[in-house]
C-alpha cells in the first residue's frame, strides 16, 4: 500500500527567506510546488538594520531561479521582497498574497539570521546582534503568524502553519545564545498558537532540523566538521534541505490532519527521547 500526501493541489503556500538556492527554505518551495501548490517564495534584499554582513542582501539573490523552479513544476510562483521583522512588509506580503493568488493555506515560516550572534559568549554579546537576532527569528515567526492567521481565520477553511525552529532551540549551545534563545521561543509561540487556532482547524507545528547541508555551512573546516558529525549524528552525515522539505510538505498535508502543537525534530537522530 502506498500512502499518497492528498490536500495540497490548488492550495497557495508561503515560504520566508527561500531566496537562496543552496537553503531549507528552497526545497520546501519546490517540493510544496511538486505536491500541487502555488508558492509565494519571499527574501530580503536589504539589511534593516544596517548590520554589516551580506546575509540579507544575499537572501534575495536567487530568488527568480527558485520561482523559476516552482512554475517548471506547472504551479505559480510569486516572488517577494520582505523583511519578516517589519510589521508593514508582512501587512504587504499577505495584501499581494491574496491579491495575486487569492487565497493562502500553508504558511512557513523559514527566515531566519544567526550572525552576529554566532560564537559569541553572553558576556561579550552585542545587544544589537541580540536584538537583531531576536527581532527576525521570533519577532518575524510572530508578525507572520499574527498576519496570516488573522486570514486565514477570516477564510474559514483551516491551514497549516509550519515554523521552522531547530534542535538549537531544544539544546543550547555554548555561544548561542541569541539564536537558541529565538528557536525556544519560536517553539513557545508554535504551542501557544496552536491552542489558540485549533478550533479554526488551523494546526500549527515546529520543524526542529539538526544540521542541514546548506549555505551556512560553508565556513565548516572539514576536520572540524568530521568530529562533529561522528561524535553528534547516529547516522553519520548531516541533513539535506530535502529531507527536512519532506517533514514540511507531510505538516501541510491533509494526512496530518491530527497533528498540531508539536516541535518534530529532523536531524538524524542527534536529539532523542528521554
Ligand atoms: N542549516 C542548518 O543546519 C539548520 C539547522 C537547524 C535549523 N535551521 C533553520 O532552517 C531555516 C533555513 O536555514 P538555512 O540553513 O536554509 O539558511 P539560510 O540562511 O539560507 O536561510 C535563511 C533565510 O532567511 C533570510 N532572512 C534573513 N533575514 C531575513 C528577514 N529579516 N526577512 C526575511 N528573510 C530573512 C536569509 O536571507 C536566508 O535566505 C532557518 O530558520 C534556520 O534557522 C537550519
Ligand atoms: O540551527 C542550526 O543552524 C543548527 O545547525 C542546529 C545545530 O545542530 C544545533 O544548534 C547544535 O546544538
Amino acid at each position: 500500500m502506498t500512502v499518497e500526501l492528498t490536500g495540497l493541489d490548488g492550495k497557495v503556500a508561503v515560504v520566508t527567506g527561500a531566496g537562496r538556492m543552496r537553503s531549507i527554505g528552497r526545497a520546501i518551495a519546490v517540493e510544496l510546488a511538486r505536491a500541487g501548490c502555488d508558492v509565494v517564495i519571499t527574501g530580503t534584499g536589504r539589511d534593516p538594520s544596517g548590520y554589516p554582513d551580506d546575509e540579507q542582501a544575499a537572501g534575495w539573490r536567487d530568488i527568480d531561479s527558485v520561482a523559476e523552479e516552482v512554475r517548471a513544476l506547472g504551479r505559480r510562483a510569486l516572488p517577494v521582497v520582505c523583511d519578516v521583522s517589519d510589521e508593514v512588509a508582512v501587512e504587504d506580503l499577505l495584501a499581494r498574497t491574496v491579491d495575486e493568488l487569492g487565497r493562502v493555506d500553508v504558511v512557513v515560516n523559514n527566515a531566519a539570521a544567526s550572525r552576529g550572534g554566532d560564537r559569541v559568549p553572553v558576556v561579550d554579546l552585542e545587544v544589537e546582534a541580540w536584538d537583531r537576532v531576536l527581532a527576525i527569528n521570533l519577532r518575524g515567526t510572530f508578525l507572520m503568524t499574527r498576519a496570516f492567521a488573522r486570514h486565514l481565520v477570516v477564510q474559514g477553511e483551516g491551514g497549516s502553519i509550519i515554523n521552522i525552529s531547530s534542535i538549537g532551540g531544544k539544546l543550547s549551545g555554548a555561544g548561542t545564545a541569541a539564536y537558541s534563545a529565538s528557536k525556544a521561543g519560536v517553539q513557545s509561540l508554535t504551542s501557544s498558537t496552536a491552542k489558540e487556532l485549533g478550533k479554526h482547524r488551523i494546526r500549527v507545528n515546529a520543524i526542529c532540523p539538526g544540521v542541514t547541508e546548506t549555505g551556512r555551512l560553508d565556513d565548516q573546516s572539514s576536520e572540524t566538521w568530521q568530529a562533529y558529525v561522528a561524535a553528534n549524528l547516529p547516522l553519520g552525515r548531516v541533513g539535506t534541505p530535502q529531507e527536512v522539505a519532506y517533514a514540511a510538505v507531510f505538516l501541510a498535508s491533509d494526512q496530518a490532519a491530527w497533528v498540531s502543537g508539536q516541535a518534530w525534530n529532523v536531524d538524524g537522530g542527534q536529539l532523542t527521547v528521554r
